[in-house]
């Protein structure tokens, strides 16, 4: 069966840049669209006003426009776009004053001048908004990057210090050097210690990706045992067990803090990470072990000098002593070395196996 060549209905809208039409045929085939001495000429066959035909149309622009045409043909529709050479407002699409039969305005997109540079300006704006969050969150990732490349820094030299210190100390003084650990090491790991309160709050507010409880445990557990239970008395300070609390927490961060400062930049060094991830585990027992022992001995201490104990024996007959606080304390240890231990032993497990499958 012969088909009757045919013109479909064009439907056109502007922008102060571009001309759009849209072809009404559906499912075109072999469409062919030139741009040819601003003229467009288009063809192709598909279903439209008069059924499955050839269809063909050429305009003639009122103004110059660019050679290259982009176009699109969907089940429903060709989308044509046409760049025009000099942006402006034309008042009519075509070079002949009276308009085409098969033209008509595409109300979906039309746009009086007044709109359509309305349109532009909030695109503008659109634009400048999402440049600037960019630049702001830049902004706020790097002081976040350097801001906890030092944290990290500070607290890997302080503890590399007193680590290097205590093992330069022990081979050089032996067994000895363990009941002056206090004395040489106490200033730093006051410093360090109180630091590490910034952990609790990056957590807290999400600056780094890591739960608040094993956090808060960790520093509080820590700086008790530190401020309390070894700073406050003068008689613990020469003990030896205060060699054998103070090392192991040394030791894991020397790991823990460099491996921090290679995720601030997105690095990972694979020796360190495994460092980091595997040195608490026979750490953390030690350490945990060194902190109830100190307790212990710091329970007849805490008796003998009376120190935080509340005296109500007037109204109520009893004294509170701080020393039943400290049993107390022993029980919630394991409660809280129990949580620890298992978030450590979770984030172990997350980051190889997530590597591992990785790798696959
Ligand atoms: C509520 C009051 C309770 C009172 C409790 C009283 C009882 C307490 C008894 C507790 C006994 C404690 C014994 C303990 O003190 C003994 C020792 O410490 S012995 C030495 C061995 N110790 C350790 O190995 C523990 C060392 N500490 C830690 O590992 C952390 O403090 C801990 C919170 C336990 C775990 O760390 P975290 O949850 O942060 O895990 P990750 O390291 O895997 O980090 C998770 C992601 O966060 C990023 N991150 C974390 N911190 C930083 C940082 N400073 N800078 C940059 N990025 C950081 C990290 O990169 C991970 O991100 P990603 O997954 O993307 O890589």
């Amino acid at each position: 069966m012969k088909m009757s060549l045919l013109t479909p209905h064009v439907y056109w809208a502007q922008r102060h840049e571009d001309i759009y039409l849209r072809v009404e045929l559906i499912d075109t085939q072999n469409m062919k669209v030139h741009m040819h001495e601003n003229v467009l000429e288009f063809s192709g066959q598909g279903h439209g006003a008069k059924g499955q035909n050839d269809y063909q149309f050429s305009l003639a622009f009122r103004l110059p426009v660019n050679p290259e045409v982009s176009f699109k043909s969907t089940q429903r529709q060709v989308s044509i776009t046409v760049k025009k050479a000099q942006r402006g407002w034309w008042d009519r699409l075509t070079i002949q004053e009276k308009k085409p039969l098969f033209l008509a305005p595409d109300f979906d997109r039309w746009l009086e001048e007044s709109d359509a540079e309305m349109e532009i300006h909030e695109k503008e704006e659109k634009q400048k908004r999402v440049k600037m969050s960019r630049r702001e969150e830049n902004g706020r990732l790097s002081v976040k990057t350097i801001f906890l490349f030092l944290y990290n820094l500070v607290q890997f030299l302080c503890f590399s210090w007193i680590f290097i210190n205590m093992t330069v100390r022990l081979f050089i003084f032996g067994q000895d050097s363990m009941y002056d650990t206090f004395h040489t090491m106490s200033d730093v790991m006051f410093f360090c210690q109180t630091l590490a309160a910034i952990e609790v709050v990056n957590a807290a507010f999400g600056v780094v990706k890591t739960g608040v409880v094993p956090t808060l445990i960790q520093v509080v557990g820590r700086n008790f045992i530190l401020f309390i239970i070894i700073g406050s008395l003068e008689e613990m300070h020469n003990k030896a067990v205060v060699f054998f609390v103070f090392y192991p927490w040394s030791a894991i961060e020397i790991f823990r803090y460099p491996f921090y400062m290679l995720g601030c930049f997105n690095t990972e060094w694979k020796d360190l990470t495994w460092l980091r991830y595997t040195v608490w585990i026979p750490l953390y027992p030690l350490g945990a072990l060194a902190e109830a022992v100190a307790v212990v001995q710091s329970i007849p201490l805490f008796d003998e000098a009376n120190l935080f104990s509340i005296d109500l024996t007037k109204s109520i007959g009893v004294s509170i002593r701080f020393s039943h606080f400290l049993y107390i304390y022993l029980v919630l240890m394991v409660f809280a070395l129990t949580v620890n231990f298992r978030h450590l032993y979770k984030q172990r497990k997350r980051r190889f196996h997530t590597k591992k499958r990785k790798a696959q």
